[in-house]
Order: structure tokens, then C-alpha cells, then sequence
């Protein structure tokens, strides 16, 4: 384990993730939350094993210290918290393709936060994986090939209540890390806008098994009342659909950035910029 400035941090894989320890989430001041935040874009996703279970108003609290909290255009809410959305298994909330958060409409959010109120049994666990490496995976013609191609991504809900389309680069440069990663998922971008169809959809085939590949990844082990967050802008996730019985999520998301480049959000990061972690395949 090793000791940041007042937190413990354990990576749980050997290319994204890890614990932090010693850190209270209801009560997170000015230094704590910089911390926090260069730990995220370091690791990709952190979890917080201690949290205890957060009340709505410290979870809120909590997300919007990174900015704007996102009102979900269709999931359901936490009575009287529109921007808690509520993951509920027995209301069929299982999110078992790899996807990033919301990536259909023209901001994504940057980060989400996550804790499970209620696990199942067993099984349930979450997977994350890191874009970074599934970019750094390609061979440089690929790379060459993808450079300035766009994706369409699209929604739109079973029951006709909401539809959206947005164009998005195949490549995406983080804006604090300045690294690029691989912004394709299998849930929803549908074509490779530049390519014929044909070539769009093998290629598209072939980019999603590299970002799901087991190499980039993590899986989280739940304990009820846990929090992850995940920057949305370099990882994808996958909820393992293996359990019987009842998971419940509540998440808030906070409001994103352009994926075509856009200023940071969180200028002071810039001083100390650091490259996340490099775990070549
Ligand atoms: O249920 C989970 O573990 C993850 C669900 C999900 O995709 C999300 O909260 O964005
Ligand atoms: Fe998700």
C-alpha cells in the first residue's frame, strides 16, 4: 500500500484502479479533493471501500465538487434528488455491455460516482477498462488510420421518449493528462462515419475487442455501502449480469466536456500534470 499525502491508495489491477483508504467522503476539504482528483486521473477509477454508505445530500455534495451534476435525460431518480439516478435490478437495470456513461450525447460526463446500497449474494461485481492501453495497444498504421475519423453514437429509448445522435472522435485526447485513448463502446456507437459500412462495422468489431480486452481491466468485488468513481473520459465499465436476487445502485454524474479537446476542467491540475500510470501489453 502506499501512503499519499494523508490517504492510502492499493491498486487493485496492474492497469487501472485502486483503493483509497483514511479518507472520509461526506467531509472532503479543498486539499483532500485535489488529492482526489490526481489519484482519478491517475488510476482511472478509485474506490472507496470505507464510505460507509453516503446519504443523498453528502453524495451530491461529494460529485459536484468536479463540477456541474448531470439531470439523467431518462433513468429514474431518487424521490426528490433529480440527480441521483437509482440502478435497480429488479427494475431491469443490469449494464452488462461495455459502454461509457451517456457517450450519445454532445458533453459526456466526466466522471460518475457510484455506490451500491444493496449486493446481492454473490456476484455482481463491476469491470472497468482502461482506454489509454487499448489505444497504445493498436500498431502505429491503425493509429494512423483512426487520426481525425469520427463515430456516430446514438440512443434512443424503447419507448420513443427520447432519441439522440452525436458525432464523437475515434481517438480522444484527455485534457488534463493529455494522452490520447480510444473512444468507441459496443453499447452505443453504431459507425465509423468515413468508412463504408462494411469497413466500418469489422473495424468498429475488431477496436471494441481491444477496449474490452481482460488485460485493461479491473473487476471490483462490491461490499454494500462501497463508492466508485470513474473518469468517463479514459475508461469503459461493465456490470457482470451473474447474480440472482437484488443489486441496487445510486450514482450521480457530473456534466462533461467536448471530446473534440476542450479547455480543463480542473485548471489547477495543470501545474503538477502527470501522466497516468504506462502498463505497456
Ligand atoms: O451497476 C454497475 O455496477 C454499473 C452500472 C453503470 O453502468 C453505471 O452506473 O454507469
Ligand atoms: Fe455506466
Amino acid at each position: 500500500m502506499r501512503s499519499g499525502m494523508t490517504f492510502q491508495v492499493r491498486p487493485v489491477s496492474g492497469s487501472i484502479g485502486a483503493e483509497v483508504y483514511g479518507v472520509d467522503l461526506s467531509t472532503v476539504d479543498d486539499e483532500q479533493f485535489k488529492e482526489i482528483h490526481d489519484l482519478l486521473v491517475r488510476h482511472l477509477v478509485l474506490f472507496f471501500p470505507e464510505a460507509g454508505g453516503l446519504t443523498p445530500e453528502a453524495h451530491q455534495a461529494f460529485g459536484s465538487r468536479f463540477g456541474e451534476l448531470e439531470v439523467h435525460p431518462f433513468l429514474p431518480k431518487l424521490e426528490g434528488h433529480e440527480h441521483i439516478v437509482v440502478l435497480d435490478s429488479d427494475k431491469g437495470a443490469k449494464a452488462d455491455v461495455w459502454h461509457t456513461d451517456v457517450s450519445y450525447v454532445k458533453h459526456p460526463p466526466i466522471t460518475s460516482v457510484l455506490q451500491i446500497t444493496l449486493t446481492p449474494e454473490a456476484g455482481g461485481d463491476t469491470m472497468w477498462s482502461n482506454q489509454y492501453l487499448a489505444y497504445e495497444a493498436l500498431s502505429e498504421p491503425m493509429r494512423e488510420l483512426l487520426e481525425g475519423t469520427t463515430a456516430s453514437h446514438v440512443f434512443a429509448h424503447p419507448q420513443g421518449t427520447f432519441r439522440s445522435e452525436v458525432e464523437h472522435p475515434v481517438v480522444r485526447v484527455h485534457p488534463v493528462s493529455g494522452r490520447k485513448s480510444l473512444y468507441v463502446n459496443r453499447m452505443f456507437t453504431k459507425r465509423i462515419l468515413q468508412l463504408s459500412r462494411g469497413e466500418s462495422a469489422a473495424l468498429l468489431e475488431h477496436l471494441f475487442e481491444v477496449s474490452e480486452s481482460p488485460q485493461r481491466t479491473c473487476r471490483y468485488r462490491w461490499a454494500p455501502g462501497a463508492v466508485a468513481m470513474w473518469d468517463n473520459r479514459a475508461t469503459q465499465h461493465y456490470a457482470v449480469n451473474d447474480y440472482t436476487g437484488r443489486r441496487v445502485g445510486q450514482r450521480v454524474t457530473v456534466m462533461g466536456d467536448d471530446p473534440r479537446g476542450a479547455e480543463p476542467r480542473w485548471p489547477h491540475f495543470q501545474e503538477g500534470a502527470m501522466a497516468a500510470t504506462v502498463v505497456k501489453d
